[in-house]
């Protein structure tokens, strides 16, 4: 049986309406894949504070939970993941790449044309759909 996971993701847009997105490095799981910054959501933490530990623990800044955009089940040849977005926004200190390969602020119009986890195409889609 595959294994599930539940994750969540952070939408984080900064004042140039950029979004945060991070490049998977190429030794983890879904190598080079972009995604939105966050993890798994660990025993007895709501999601809001598992995306608080995972933006701190992975790029040293501090963000407040906004509200969900999107909830998507996508099946992947080795696992099944819940992804849970989140818009947030940075409250203290400045994102620094601590695991990944880099980070890049993505324009809106962009985001569809990068690539992206497949399971994040929901919720990009979502903001395809505000951005208009
Ligand atoms: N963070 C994040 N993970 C995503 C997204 N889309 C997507 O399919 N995933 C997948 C990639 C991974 O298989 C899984 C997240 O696991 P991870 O390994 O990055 O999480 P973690 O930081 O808790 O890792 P670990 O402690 O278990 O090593 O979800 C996304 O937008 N953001």
């Amino acid at each position: 049986m595959k294994k599930n996971v539940h994750v969540v993701g952070a939408i984080i847009e900064n004042d140039k309406h950029e979004f945060f997105c991070a490049l998977r490095n190429p030794n983890m799981v879904l190598a080079n894949y972009l995604e939105f910054p966050g993890g798994k959501i660990e025993d007895g933490e709501s999601p809001e504070q598992a995306l608080t530990r995972e933006i701190l623990e992975e790029f040293n800044c501090s963000i407040q939970v906004g509200k969900k955009v999107e909830d998507t089940i996508h099946e992947y040849e080795k696992f099944i993941v819940r992804l849970e977005t989140y818009k947030a926004s940075i409250i203290k200190g400045e994102p620094v790449v601590l695991e990944h390969a880099e980070i890049r602020w993505v324009p809106r119009n962009q985001l569809l044309d990068l690539n992206f986890a497949p399971a994040d195409i929901p919720a990009i889609n979502k903001l395809l759909a505000e951005g208009k």
